[in-house]
């Protein structure tokens, strides 16, 4: 049989239907393409801990260990080096001078090259396979992250050639874009893929992320719950998101998303 012809009516039934009339898909990376959130999420609590003992705060309540769920997705997941450093401190207590906040980012940076440099990443096959079949479909697709790392980590996963566009945490500093849960750097991915935002879909893990589609008046906003925690799916689904799924492969024809 033949392959169907790129953006026919049979390339779109491959598309779960709630994907079938939107004219772009913008996707995070951290979590969403790329299996890294959870090397970000290690190194903040090595990075947060080591800080924690350091300086335990005088209330006893705060002087516990950074959480890798609950503590990663309130406060860091989504957002640039500097604003998660900032936001989880200042949960603890701390009002930190930029001086802190810079030097626990640092520590945190250094950890997580080490462990990128030790262990690749990968990207997850289900979002690679709706990846394909967007583009088959002649969906535009773009890639987006509050972090430095992105171009990096999507070359290591070999996944950079899918996308059509990239917006990362370098260009949205040199652009000036505020970060997650502000919706501009998803609203400069659709801008450069040529869609209005009401016509695209944003794809994102993050809470602060979910909330950023939903400020930028997207189409439609996918959660993406990795976790399986108990009650990941209805925070992301409160901060903004339409529907959750637990892999991308659920939005092709056939998946179910919840
Ligand atoms: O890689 P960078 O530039 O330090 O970016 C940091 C942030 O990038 C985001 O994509 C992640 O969700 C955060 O967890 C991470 O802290």
């Amino acid at each position: 049989m033949n392959a169907p012809v790129a953006g026919s009516p049979a390339s779109r039934a491959a598309l779960a239907p709630l994907l079938r009339d939107v004219r772009a898909v913008v996707l995070d990376t951290d979590g969403v393409i790329t299996d890294s959130a959870r090397v970000h999420a290690a190194a903040w609590k090595t990075a947060f801990d080591a800080f924690l003992r350091e300086h335990p705060p005088e209330n006893l309540d705060l002087r516990r260990p950074f959480d890798l769920q609950d503590d990663y997705l309130r406060y860091v997941d989504g957002k640039s080096r500097i604003d998660g450093a900032a936001a989880f401190l200042a949960s603890r207590g701390f009002a930190s001078s930029d001086e802190t906040v810079q030097a626990v980012a640092a520590d945190k940076e250094r950890l997580f090259t080490e462990q990128l440099r030790e262990h690749g990443v990968d990207a997850y096959p289900g979002t690679v396979r709706l990846v394909r079949a967007l583009r088959r479909a002649g969906v535009p697709v773009a890639a987006v992250s509050a972090s430095r790392h992105a171009r990096e980590l999507l070359g290591h996963a070999g996944v950079l050639d899918l996308f059509d566009a990239l917006v990362d945490g370098g260009e949205a500093a040199q652009l000036g874009l505020p970060g997650k849960p502000q919706p501009d750097l998803f609203l400069e991915a659709a801008r450069r893929l040529g869609v209005p935002a009401d016509r695209a879909a944003v794809v994102e893990d993050a809470l602060a992320g979910v909330e950023a589609g939903r400020r930028g008046g997207f189409a439609l906003v996918v959660g993406v719950d990795r976790t399986a925690g108990p009650d990941t799916a209805e925070r992301l689904l409160r901060h903004g998101a339409d529907i959750v799924v637990r892999d991308l492969g659920e939005l092709l024809a056939g998946g179910t998303p919840t």
